[in-house]
This record gives structure tokens, C-alpha cells and sequence, in this order.
């Protein structure tokens, strides 16, 4: 045991050197945190990653009992009207601009016409909305049953986004589809559930409360359940809440599981319980589409406010989605946009549903033309003019990285993606690359721009950290009851 110091020479240590014993020690204990943390979202996503990778490799065999389809197979299916669909369909296909089905469409549509289980796995922007869409209102058709089919999503705004493609699809057909989601009216929506809806498009949070509280409905008639985004949906924030759904819905139904990049984690998909599903993989388990052009930056220490803004130089006029760790970034590196001439606008959690969705569709109408988010925006959100994503910060989950550069080059289009990576972002970026089997091209900045924003950008980000600080008073001052959270952000703070 280390002599503890004797009274008399504690008495000695002056009142400065203890300052400056604690200030030098609370920037040890800073530094110490921050390698911790460090440690452990490496450790965590290592974990994550191993995991899945574990059980990927011994998946084949002893996983749920599929049947795995490759595009590799000349796909018999070259139209729609190869489909057999009902007329209504067919003219709902046509007047999306639908010319033929993408490969997750040909290859899936088929065993959901005849009512087998899905686990359906493509890359972004590949169409599986329309994948599981199809079959569903196919069977909806014939049946006209109310609360026939319920779709879960992630995130509010992805729900949002599939009820369009169903009401799109199901346009000539009479189809009546509601959004439950979080942030909105309860009542609003008790009475569209009142109305009896044929499609359910839902957060599930926000469902499990009206399955609890609101009287006369239920899902006791329901045939179909979607789980989009699946592997997220399957996450441990969602477990207490997804197993309270599935203990009381009818295990007597089809169930459609599509993700971009999917677990294989037999007991997450048993608790799925699928019967007999056919695994649909059009690509392999992680991949981005080939239309992508992905980079990196390394971004030397305090700089990497003045690399963004030098990109958005680059890429003036662009629509481009920027996505951050956190909500203060979000608020923050859109405030310093902002402030240097930039249309931007936030999207994160710390926002009200309807500031929400007003900066979404500001964001897709072309009124503002730099969309600053979280992960709350990196999957499924279908904006077909994004022309460039940029990683702020760097996702600890490699997945979260397919999603996010996916907002870009969909259907086939070209799209740009970059990734700000800084010395403590290395590892995270190596795992990014193993993932999707691809070395990241560097991209070098005109240094002499650099230098010349530095300053500007210095002084514009002070003033976007006082206002983001301004920001946060205002709504904890509002003293927004802490609802739960239906989001799956779980880096937001
Ligand atoms: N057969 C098709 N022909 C042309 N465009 C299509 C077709 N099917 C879907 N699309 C369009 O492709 C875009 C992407 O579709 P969708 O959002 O369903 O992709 P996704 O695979 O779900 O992507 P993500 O994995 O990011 O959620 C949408 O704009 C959709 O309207």
C-alpha cells in the first residue's frame, strides 16, 4: 500500500498546484474516458460485427430452413404482366413508371403470390417496398378484410414513406392505409384504426399503445406482417416491445422479413417465427451498389468543420444528406452550414414530429437542398435526387455505414459518397471496409482552400455551438415529456 502523503506535506501543496494538479488530472481522466470509450464502441461493434459474421458463416446450415434464391438464376419473371397480377395492380405498376421488376421483385413476388414466408435480402434502393407490397394487396384483393395486413418500420419517417407506396399501389383498388407512428395525435389515429383500415403502416411503440389502450382494435384478423428493415427491427431496443406484438398476433399469417443487410442470427429470426420461409438474396450479405462512388478524407484533428465546408463547396447546388453521430452535431453542423450561406436543415430526435417532417419534405421539395441528419434518416428514406451523402462522423456499425451511403444512387442512379475519417476513426473504417469487401479511395483537399477557410469556418462554428447550446436550453426548458422513443437511434442523445 503506497504511503499515503503525511498531514504536514499535504499542508505544503499550494492551492495553485492543486489547481493545477486537478486540471492536468481531470485532463487525464478526459483522455482516459475518451480511449475508454473508444475502447468500448470499438469492443461493441466488434462484438456486433463477429457476431454476426459468427453466425453468417455457420448460418446456412443450421438457420431457419430456407431456400436461397441467387439472381444468378435467369429469372423467368421480365414484366409485370409476367406476374399474373390483377388489372388494378398492373395499372398502379404503370403509372409509377414501373417499366419492369427490379430482381428483388422477380425473384420475391413469385412465393409471396403463393403465400410462402420471406426473409428477403437486396441492396438499397432496390425495391423491396414494391417486393412486399405487391403480394400483399394481391391477397387483399381477394379478401377485403379490414386490418389485413400491418407493416412495422424503425423510424416515423420511413413509415410515412412505405404508406405512400402502398396508397401509390393501391390506388385503384380502394385501399384505406394508415400511419401509426410516434409524436403523433393518439386520438387522431384511434380514430383511423376506427375506420378500419385494411393496411397498417407502424412504428412499434406507438402500435403496441393502441394495441393496449385503444378499445376495439386489435389484430386479431391480421394475415400478413412486414418487418422492413428487419435486422433493425430485430435489435435489442425494439425486443421488449416486438415480443409484446407477437404474442398477440395470430401466429396463423405470412410474414415478409427485407432488409439491405440482414441477421442471421437464428434465434433473432425464430422470434420472427417464420414458417418454412424462402430466403430471397439478390445480393450477398453486405453490399453497396455498384453506381456508388465511395471515398474518404482523413481529417487531421479540429479540422474537420473546415473539410465540410470545403466539400460543400465542392458540391454547391447538390442535394446532399450529411449524417452525424448525434443530435447536438446535427443541430450544430447545420447551424454552421447555415451561417456560412449553406440551405441546410436538421432531422434528428430532438426535434417535434412535425419539425420533423417539415424538414423532411423542405428536403425533398428542393426548398433547402443539404439535409443534416442522424441515423433516424439512414434507412429506407427514398429521395431519388440525393446526389451525395457525407459521413460527418464515422457509424460504429458497419451496417448503419450500407444504409446511410444508400440514401444516394438508388434505381439504378449514380451517386457520390464521403466519409470524414479522423485518427480515432481509423479502426471503425477498417471494419467499414472489410464489411463491404472494398478499400475506400482516399480523396486529398486543395490544402490552400483549407487554410484559407480555416479562420472563417474557426469563428462561424463558436457562434453554431452557442446557438445549438441555445437550442437544447429552449427544449428541455419546455420540458418535452420524454415519451419513448420509437425511433431506433440509439446514438442519438
Ligand atoms: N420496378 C421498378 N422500376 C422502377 N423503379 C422502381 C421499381 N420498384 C421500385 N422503384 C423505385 O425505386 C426506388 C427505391 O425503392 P425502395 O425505396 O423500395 O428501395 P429499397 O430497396 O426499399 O431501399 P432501402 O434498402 O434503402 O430501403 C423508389 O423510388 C421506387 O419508387
Amino acid at each position: 500500500m503506497a504511503p499515503s502523503i503525511s498531514g504536514k506535506v499535504k499542508k505544503k501543496i499550494s492551492k495553485a498546484e492543486k489547481k493545477e494538479t486537478a486540471s492536468s488530472l481531470a485532463e487525464k481522466i478526459k483522455k482516459k474516458a475518451l480511449l475508454e470509450r473508444q475502447k468500448s464502441e470499438k469492443s461493441k461493434s466488434k462484438d456486433q460485427n463477429n457476431q454476426d459474421q459468427d453466425a453468417s458463416n455457420s448460418q446456412s446450415k443450421n438457420s431457419v430452413e430456407t431456400v436461397d434464391v441467387e439472381e444468378s438464376q435467369e429469372s423467368k419473371i421480365n414484366s409485370f404482366a409476367d406476374l399474373k397480377l390483377i388489372p388494378e395492380l398492373l395499372e398502379a405498376c404503370q403509372g409509377m413508371k414501373f417499366d419492369k421488376p427490379t430482381p428483388i421483385q422477380a425473384e420475391a413476388i413469385p412465393y409471396g403470390l403463393e403465400g410462402r414466408d420471406i426473409i428477403g435480402l437486396a441492396q438499397t434502393g432496390s425495391g423491396k417496398t414494391a417486393a412486399f407490397s405487391i403480394p400483399i394487396l394481391q391477397a387483399l384483393w381477394h379478401a377485403q378484410t379490414p386490418y389485413f395486413a400491418c407493416v412495422l418500420a424503425p423510424t416515423r419517417e420511413l413509415a410515412y414513406q412505405i404508406r405512400e407506396t402502398f396508397d401509390a399501389l393501391g390506388s385503384g383498388m380502394g385501399l384505406r392505409c394508415v400511419t401509426i407512428v410516434g409524436g403523433m395525435d393518439m386520438m387522431d389515429q384511434a380514430r383511423d384504426l376506427m375506420r378500419k383500415p385494411h393496411v397498417i403502416v407502424a412504428t412499434p411503440g406507438r402500435l403496441m399503445d393502441h394495441l393496449e389502450h385503444t378499445k376495439g382494435f386489435s389484430l386479431r384478423a391480421l394475415k400478413f406482417l412486414v418487418m422492413d428493415e428487419a435486422d433493425r427491427l430485430l435489435d435489442m431496443e425494439f425486443g421488449p416491445v416486438l415480443d409484446k406484438i407477437f404474442k398477440i398476433i395470430p401466429r396463423e399469417r405470412t410474414t415478409y422479413l427485407f432488409s439491405a443487410t440482414m441477421t442471421s442470427k437464428i434465434e433473432k429470426l425464430q422470434r420472427a417465427s417464420l414458417t418454412n420461409p424462402v430466403r430471397v438474396a439478390v445480393s450477398n450479405k453486405y453490399s453497396t451498389v455498384d453506381t456508388l462512388i465511395q471515398t474518404l478524407m482523413v481529417v487531421p484533428e479540429g479540422y474537420k468543420n473546415t473539410y465540410l465546408i470545403y466539400l460543400l463547396n465542392e458540391f454547391v447546388g447538390k442535394s446532399i444528406i450529411i449524417f452525424t453521430r448525434t443530435c447536438a452535431h446535427a443541430q450544430r453542423t447545420a447551424l454552421l452550414s447555415r451561417l456560412l450561406g449553406f440551405s441546410a436543415i436538421p432531422l434528428h430526435g430532438q426535434l417535434t414530429q412535425s419539425q420533423r417532417l417539415g424538414a423532411l419534405n423542405k428536403f425533398k421539395a428542393g426548398d433547402r437542398n443539404i439535409l443534416v441528419a442522424t441515423d433516424v434518416a439512414a434507412r429506407g428514406l427514398d429521395i431519388p435526387s440525393v446526389d451525395v451523402v457525407i459521413n460527418y462522423d464515422i457509424p460504429t456499425d458497419s451496417k448503419a455505414y450500407i444504409h446511410r451511403v444508400g440514401r444516394t444512387a438508388r434505381a439504378g442512379r449514380s451517386g457520390k459518397s464521403i466519409s470524414l475519417v479522423t485518427q480515432y476513426d481509423l479502426e471503425l473504417i477498417l471494419r467499414i471496409e472489410d464489411v463491404i469487401d472494398m478499400k475506400l479511395p482516399k480523396e486529398v483537399p486543395d490544402r490552400d482552400i483549407i487554410v484559407s477557410l480555416h479562420e472563417t469556418v474557426d469563428k462561424a462554428t463558436a457562434e453554431a455551438i452557442r446557438e445549438t447550446k441555445e437550442f437544447q436550453e429552449n427544449r428541455s426548458n419546455k420540458g418535452r415529456k420524454k415519451g419513448r422513443r420509437d425511433d431506433a437511434d440509439r446514438e442519438e442523445r
